[in-house]
């Protein structure tokens, strides 16, 4: 773990709050087992059966008609995956909001998920339960690639981007309290060791996948203390990977840059606090075509889960109108994770050809449905697109 040299105790901004005051000296390094490793690699065995067991949460809105479509792809490609399906509506136990212990239970043995949208109601009402599943499973790094797809035109080629957002913190630890009448105060929480780890996984990504360059985005001319300590432990993790570049770029001036010409960040890694990840990851999939065609996954050390970037979709739900590809996505990260590499790759190849081929559900412009655009990946399994 990184420790800072100095620190000391003051008052912020005389509002009463004790805040601990950052060193941007250089730092110590101590050895810290716990994150050396970035995430344990999958190491299950196929049950009795010949098939993985692999959590599945349908979710809400979309969710049920998106895990439907990848069910019956996985089915056809013969995927040695047997779906452990859960429900993670929470339910109150000694006064607080929890979810099942069946879905808890399902996910540690499993140590893999496949995750569904799950809607959260706006102001008032539960916590996310998105965030309280990465929280559960201390899923750290949250990889959202974005990249353009052959075949249909926006009007950029060559957008191949890689966002890592910290996951467990930040923005959004969720501590608000209302400080007198009309004041609310809302903390957002970083730490070193979250920081640490988010980054060191950023370099160990961009090591393993071909990238050579990490960039860390940020806003610490302004957050100088929270983005501050972001950008120590990203600099000084910086210091365990000559061979990968390192450089800084303010949140703002990422997203400017990026809508304008893409084509630079095509080399590297992007490493970011939780919220500013959220963002950008939405503003990329705009850059590609939408949300029915943006992945991710959300790694940690003993459990990964594996998820669209978008949400519940409301406007289209139960219509037969969702695009598939986002959780499909998704789940060909998992098939890699879990090193089903050929399965992985005969889905892939499918559902680019589809696209290709002018296959397309309604955000893309096209006519089809949901289950049509899933019986035309389904003809093209392991087809290469044209
Ligand atoms: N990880 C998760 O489970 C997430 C959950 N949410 C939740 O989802 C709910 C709805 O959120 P919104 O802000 O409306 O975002 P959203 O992502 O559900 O929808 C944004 C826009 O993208 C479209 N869209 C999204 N996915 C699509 C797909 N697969 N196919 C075709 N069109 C698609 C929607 O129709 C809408 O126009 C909220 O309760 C939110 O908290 C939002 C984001 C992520
Ligand atoms: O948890 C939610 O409802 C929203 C989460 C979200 O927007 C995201 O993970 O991208
Ligand atoms: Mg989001």
């Amino acid at each position: 773990m990184i420790t800072p040299l100095s620190s000391t105790m003051r008052t912020a901004s005389g509002r009463g709050l004790a805040t601990r005051a950052f060193s941007t000296s250089p730092v110590a390094r101590l050895a810290m087992p716990v994150t050396n490793a970035p995430t344990s690699a999958y190491a299950k065995e196929k049950g009795a059966n010949g098939k993985y067991l692999v959590t599945l949460i349908p979710g809400d809105g979309i969710g049920p008609e998106v895990s439907n479509s990848v069910k019956e792809i996985y089915r056809a490609a013969n995927v040695p995956i047997e779906w452990e399906e859960v429900n993670v509506t929470p339910t109150i136990k000694n006064g607080k909001q929890v979810i099942p212990e069946e879905s808890v239970v399902s996910i540690k043995k499993n140590t893999i998920a496949l995750k569904g949208p799950l809607a959260t109601p706006i102001g008032k009402g539960h916590v996310s339960l998105n965030l309280t599943l990465r929280r559960t499973f201390s899923l750290f790094a949250n990889v959202r690639p974005c990249r353009s797809i052959a075949g249909y035109q926006t009007p950029y080629d060559n957008v191949d981007t890689v966002l890592i957002r910290e996951n467990t913190e930040g923005e959004y630890s969720g501590i608000e309290h209302e400080v007198v009448d009309g004041v609310v105060q809302s903390i957002k929480l970083i730490t070193l060791e979250a920081s640490e780890r988010v980054a060191r996984y950023a370099f160990h990504h961009a090591e393993q996948n071909g990238r050579n360059k990490v960039t860390a985005v940020h806003k610490a001319n302004i957050m100088k203390m929270s983005d501050g300590m972001f950008l120590h432990a990203c600099r000084q993790v910086a210091k365990e990977y000559p061979h990968i570049e390192y450089d800084e770029d303010l949140l703002d001036r990422a997203c400017l840059r990026i809508v304008q010409d893409p084509a630079p960040y095509a080399d590297r890694v992007m490493v970011m606090p939780n919220l500013y990840g959220d963002i950008l990851s939405d503003m990329c999939a705009g850059l590609i075509g939408g949300l029915g065609l943006t992945p991710s996954g959300n790694i940690g050390k003993d459990a990964s889960l594996f998820e669209a970037v978008h949400g519940t979709a409301p406007a289209i739900a139960g219509k037969d109108m969702a695009n598939p590809t986002a959780l499909l996505l998704s789940s060909i990260m998992m098939l890699r994770h879990m090193s089903l590499f050929e399965h992985a790759d005969k889905i892939e190849s499918g559902v680019f050809s589809a696209i290709a081929a002018g296959e397309r559900t309604g955000d893309l412009g096209g006519d089809l449905g949901t289950k049509a655009f899933t019986e035309s990946i389904i003809k093209r399994l392991g087809q290469s697109p044209k």
